[in-house]
C-alpha cells in the first residue's frame, strides 16, 4: 500500500487555485521528490496531506488514513515526521524544552543519536538561534519519534554545505532502513542525490511523474568536443544531435550538443575529425526540469502561467 496516495486532490483558497486534480502515490521505502517553481503548489499539497487545511475536492490518504478523517489522521501522524520549510517554534523556549515537549507528544526514540549529527545549542532560547540551528532543531524533532514517513519541505534551506551533505546522507541511510519520504525541493543536485522518483508540479497541476533515471535517459548526453581544425557549421548535424553549437575558441574549434542517439555513430563521427578533447557526460537534470518549468506544452491550452515559468532552481 502506498504511504501517500492522492486522487484528484484539489485546494482553492477562495478563488485562488492552490492545487487542482493532483494524483500521485509515494510507495513504501522510496524518496519521492516534489518539484516545482515558486507558487506551484508544493506547500499547499503538503499542508493538505498533514490535515492543516481541508481539500476543496478530491481525496488523499497518509499511511492509510484519509486526510479528512481527523481521528484517523491524528493516529497516523504519530508515525509521520514533518520538516516545514520555515519551522515555527515557541521562541522563548530552549531547544531542550522543545525536544522534551515533542518527545512527550509523539515519543522520543532517537534524539540522542540525532543530536550527534545535528547539534543545535540546546540550552539557548530558540529566538537566539541562527537559521541553520533552527533547521537542525526541526530535523531532530521530525525524526526523534522514529517515523515511518517523513514529509520535508525544502529541508536543506539554511544549512551550511557540510550539514546539507549530512542531512542527505542521513536521508539515504533512513531510506535503506525502510523510511519513506516526500521531499519538496528546488535544489536539483540534492534531488538527484536522494530521490528515486519525482513529481513535477506547475501552476497547481502535476505535469510529470517519473523516476530520476528515466528523466535523465530521456534527456540524453551532453557532448563537448574540441578540434584543432575549423569545422563546417553542419559538421555534426546528424540524427540524435540537438542544440548544436560550433564556435571558434582560441586556436581550436569547440563543438557542443545534446545527443540522444547510439554511441557508435557518434564516436565514429568524432574520431573521423581527429579531436583534441572529448567530453561526454550526463545532461544536467536542470535541463529536464527547465523544460517543464518553461514550456506550456504539458499544460491545458489557454491556461495562464502566473509564475511566467520563473524558477530559482
Ligand atoms: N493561505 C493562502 N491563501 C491564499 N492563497 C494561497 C495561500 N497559500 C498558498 N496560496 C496560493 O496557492 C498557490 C500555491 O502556493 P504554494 O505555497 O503551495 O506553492 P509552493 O510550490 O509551495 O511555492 P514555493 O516554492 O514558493 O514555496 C500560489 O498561487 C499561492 O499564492
Amino acid at each position: 500500500m502506498p504511504v501517500i496516495q492522492t486522487d484528484e486532490l484539489t485546494k482553492f483558497y477562495g478563488d485562488v487555485r492552490g492545487i487542482e486534480g493532483v494524483s500521485f502515490a509515494v510507495e513504501e521505502g522510496e524518496v519521492f521528490g516534489f518539484l516545482g517553481p515558486n507558487g506551484a503548489g508544493k506547500t499547499t499539497t503538503i499542508r493538505t496531506l498533514l490535515g492543516f487545511q481541508s481539500p476543496t475536492a478530491g481525496s488523499a490518504t497518509v499511511l492509510g488514513a484519509e486526510v479528512t478523517d481527523r481521528a484517523a489522521l491524528r493516529e497516523s501522524r504519530g508515525n509521520v515526521g514533518y520538516l516545514p520549510s520555515e519551522p515555527a517554534f515557541d521562541e522563548r523556549a530552549t531547544g531542550r524544552r522543545l525536544l522534551e515537549y515533542h518527545g512527550a507528544l509523539r515519543g522520543d526514540e532517537r534524539s540522542g543519536e540525532l543530536l550527534d549529527v545535528f547539534d543545535p545549542p540546546l540550552d539557548r532560547a530558540v529566538e537566539e538561534y541562527s537559521r541553520g540551528n533552527r533547521q537542525m532543531l526541526a530535523i531532530v524533532i521530525a525524526f526523534m519519534h522514529d517515523p515511518d514517513l517523513v514529509i520535508m519541505d525544502e529541508p536543506t534551506s539554511g544549512l551550511d554545505p557540510l550539514k546539507q551533505a549530512k542531512l542527505l546522507d542521513f536521508i539515504r541511510a533512513e531510506r535503506e532502513s525502510g523510511t519513506s519520504f516526500l521531499f519538496s525541493s528546488h535544489v536539483l543536485g540534492e534531488v538527484r542525490k536522494v530521490c528515486d522518483r519525482v513529481g513535477i508540479i506547475r501552476d497547481g497541476r502535476l505535469v510529470e511523474q517519473a523516476d530520476v533515471a528515466t528523466l535523465l535517459d530521456r534527456n540524453g548526453k551532453r557532448v563537448e568536443l574540441r578540434f584543432a581544425d575549423d569545422l563546417a557549421a553542419d559538421a555534426f548535424a546528424f540524427e540524435g544531435v540537438h542544440d548544436l553549437d560550433i564556435a571558434p575558441s582560441g586556436e581550436a574549434t569547440t563543438v557542443m550538443f545534446t545527443y540522444t542517439g547510439q554511441y557508435e555513430p557518434l564516436l565514429e563521427h568524432i574520431l573521423a575529425h581527429d579531436p583534441l578533447d572529448v567530453n561526454i557526460g550526463e545532461a544536467p537534470l536542470e535541463d529536464v526540469f527547465m523544460r517543464f518549468y518553461d514550456t506550456d506544452a504539458t499544460l491545458d491550452a489557454g491556461e495562464e502561467s502566473e509564475n511566467g515559468g520563473a524558477s530559482d532552481a
